[in-house]
């Protein structure tokens, strides 16, 4: 971009802006601790007066003014954890604009109107802006403004700083020839500086620089489902977290109170991006991993590939729903009643009668008084006509005999008991009943495989719990007996710290939630990421969580682990056909150094010649390294890379290794024993970046996991800084490059 000659490079004047925006943002601060107190007295005073009522278990209709007052402190409470969030620097970025092209130019720098954009809006006592939140549509320029459209921007600066204190200033004029004489222009470019930057464990928030294209993504309207596309590094997952706290600042009574989800494929993706929207302000949004969408379970393990393959598939729709409504393993197969002086006898193909009737319309754990009936109904069939007399005439009293006694009351727990999606997926682990659910689905092979892999462990993987949720939806959950109408212990949620802090009626809202509920959490707008390696089977259990929610849906399918992209894409399809789609895509590969990327293209455009390739803007003169060793030493080979590359990077060195190699090449990470390492597979390299990057045995993650050489592309794509691969071989490197 064109700068004005730099009145910068007199360092004085560098000191004077310097100091100039200290004094700004230090105003803004002490407004910041000004509310920050007055927020914790509202706290105090509203925990004090909870106690001094001495409420303890109290019924809300009883209470007239308590709801008030909790409201009071569930506000105060957030607004503090809101304001603790902003010592990353509050305020970043400042416009100076002026009157448009049409008006005349101004005369001096102090005519320029100057606005400062923050994490959250902050103004003085008279209610004037210091900052304004940039989310506002007032600070859309700052992200929007180009030299061909500067929307009255003149100059758009960057304050980089820690915490409180201002220590750069990257500036950009937009308008040269709109310039005052006296408007200073400083520094080389916040977006370099930025991407610069060694990394540490955490992704950081971009909010001083977002880019346009971004920034459209961003602000999006909250309608249908927003796709937005884009290759490695582009920025995708950034960009949904930074939408996520746009739409809670546009529409916050909506998508707070509805809830916000974010989902990603791993615990470790997950913990990478859990500070980006603290650090924005926004605690509320739920993250949660694709193994953690169901509750109670937390799964981290991944299936071996071919498993994985079958268990995402569509067709084990048919296969669960099947067994979800199959006898269950070891009932008893008759039903033997000694009433009226005789036995009256249901067989095996007459309980399956009454089992079947039973689950024609109602899920089995919601079904067990048709099945009581239907058992009723049959035994009277077969109770003879000539004892139907005296207390036996009665089909009602009939039925009221039978099922008091002990003999049905045994046979109908163990014929017909509460079933657990856990359970049920345990059954799959037996290759002949798999086989009667399963034949028309899948082949006698695929059948084997899914029995073994479900048999072989006890702990269940990601792909189980797709599995899961749907069992629980064919099974429905039993219905809870009535308890007493819901009371509360209202000093329980205060005592451990503002998060903690429930209003009344979310309060009665989730007891009232968690008697009835038949369906998972329901949320108002979610946001996918990684979204092409969702299979079909998560597809449906990742839609379950919005039947009425917006979506925003982020993916790349050339780095798709699922084996058929494809179907996956179709299954999205069909799941979200009903609502209207906008597409975004991101152009720009923000992480990997140029000359990191050229390689990784290479390596995935022989595979996908239409792969979606970003462009990566940023040299280093660094090339990436192949490096060639004997098969039986790659474990120190790859010790030795990731012991050089720790001296010649600041940040994180990733190794990431096939997962039958983990066993042989973890102990000689452990042994380097440096914060700054670690070892990871390649599933769990998706979404993360690192300063520099060790690929153990490139050749085996393209066999050993699932999606081949697109997963061996993401692999490619997480180092910023450096990249050494080691091999036993050059066969698998592009040609150009071997
Ligand atoms: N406008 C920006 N300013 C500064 N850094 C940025 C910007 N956009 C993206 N980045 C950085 O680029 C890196 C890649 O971003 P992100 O992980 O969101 O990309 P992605 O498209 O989700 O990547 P992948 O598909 O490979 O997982 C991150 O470090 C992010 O902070």
């Amino acid at each position: 971009m064109d700068q004005t000659p730099l009145p910068a490079d007199d360092e004085n004047v560098e000191r004077a802006e310097l100091a100039a925006e200290q004094q700004h943002v230090d105003l803004v601060y002490d407004r910041v601790d000004v509310a920050t107190r007055s927020a914790s007295q509202i706290a105090v005073d509203g925990h004090q007066r909870a106690q001094a009522q001495n409420v303890g278990r109290v019924r809300e209709e009883e209470q007239t003014g308590l709801y008030e007052r909790d409201v009071l402190v569930f506000a105060a409470a957030r607004r503090i954890a809101e304001l603790d969030a902003e010592h990353e620097g509050l305020v970043f970025g400042r416009l100076d604009s002026d009157r448009g092209d049409d008006q005349p130019l101004a005369a001096s720098a102090a005519e320029l109107e100057k606005l400062y954009i923050g994490r959250i809006g902050v103004r003085d006592a008279e209610y004037e802006p210091l900052v304004i939140d940039w989310r506002a549509p007032a600070a859309e320029p700052f992200y929007r403004a180009t030299a061909t459209d500067r929307q009255k921007v003149v100059r758009r600066r960057v304050l980089r700083n820690k915490g409180p204190r201002i220590v750069g200033i990257e500036d950009d004029l937009l308008g040269p020839e709109r310039a005052p004489e006296d408007l200073p222009v400083m520094g080389e470019g916040a977006l370099m500086a930025s991407l610069s930057r060694a990394r540490g464990h955490t992704m950081r928030d971009i909010v001083a620089t977002i880019q346009a294209e971004q920034d459209k993504a961003i602000r999006a309207p909250a309608r249908g489902v927003t796709v937005i596309g884009g290759g490695p590094g582009t920025g995708k997952t950034v960009v949904a977290l930074h939408r996520a706290a746009y739409l809670l600042y546009s529409d916050r009574r909506r998508f707070e109170r509805g809830g916000v989800l974010v989902v990603g494929p791993s615990a470790a993706f997950m913990a990478y991006i859990e500070r980006v929207l603290p650090s924005l302000g926004e605690n509320t949004v739920a993250l949660r991993a694709v193994g953690e969408l169901v509750d109670g379970v937390k799964a981290t393990a991944v299936d071996e590939a071919a498993v994985a393959a079958i268990k995402g598939s569509l067709r084990m729709r048919g296969v669960l729903s099947r067994a979800a409504r199959d006898r269950v393993p070891n009932a008893p197969t008759t039903l033997r009643i000694f009433i009226g002086g005789t036995n009256v006898e249901l067989d095996a193909n007459q309980l399956d009668n009454v089992r079947r009737n039973a689950l024609r319309r109602t899920p089995r754990n919601r079904a067990a008084g048709e099945a009581r009936k239907g058992l009723v109904a049959a035994l009277w069939s077969r109770f003879p006509e000539d004892l139907r007399t005296g207390v036996h005439g009665d089909r009602e009293a009939f039925g009221d005999r039978v099922t008091d006694t002990p003999a049905f009351r045994t046979f109908f727990s163990q014929w017909w008991p509460v079933l657990t999606p856990e359970a049920v997926l345990r059954w799959l682990g037996d290759p002949r009943r798999l086989q009667r659910w399963a034949r028309n689905e899948l082949t006698p092979v695929e059948i084997e495989t899914l029995a073994a892999g479900i048999r072989g462990t006890d702990e269940f993987t990601i792909a189980d719990v797709a599995l899961l949720d749907e069992l629980g939806t064919s099974l429905g959950r039993a219905p809870i007996p009535e308890t007493r109408d819901e009371e509360f212990d209202w000093l329980e949620g205060l005592s451990d710290g503002v998060n903690e802090v429930l209003t009344t009626s979310e309060r009665r809202a989730r007891a009232v939630a968690a008697r009835e509920a038949e369906e998972p959490e329901d949320y108002a707008h979610v946001l996918v990421d990684e979204a092409q390696d969702l299979s079909p089977m998560q597809w449906r259990m990742v839609t379950r969580r919005g039947p009425q929610a917006s979506w925003t849906i982020v993916g790349d399918p050339a780095q798709s682990s699922w084996p058929d992209p494809d179907e996956a894409r179709a299954a999205m399809d069909s799941m979200l056909s009903h609502l209207q789609r906008h597409s975004f895509r991101l152009s720009t590969n923000y992480r990997n150094s140029a000359e990191i990327y050229a390689f990784a293209g290479e390596v995935i455009r022989q595979t996908l010649p239409d792969a979606d390739l970003p462009n990566a803007v940023r040299q280093t003169g660094v090339e990436p390294e192949h490096r060639v060793f004997d098969a039986n030493k790659v474990a120190e080979a790859a010790g030795d890379a990731a012991a050089e590359l720790l001296g010649l990077v600041e940040g994180t060195v990733g190794v990431i290794v096939p997962p039958k190699l983990r066993p042989i090449v973890d102990p000689v990470l452990a042994e380097i024993g440096n914060p700054r390492i670690a070892a990871l597979s390649p599933l769990e390299s998706k979404g993360l970046e690192y300063d520099a990057v060790v690929v153990v045995e490139p050749d085996r993650i393209v066999s050993d996991t699932l999606g081949g050489v697109r997963a061996l592309y993401v692999v490619l794509t997480r180092a910023t800084q450096r990249m050494i691969t080691v091999n036993s071989t050059t066969n698998w490197l592009p040609a150009r490059a071997s």
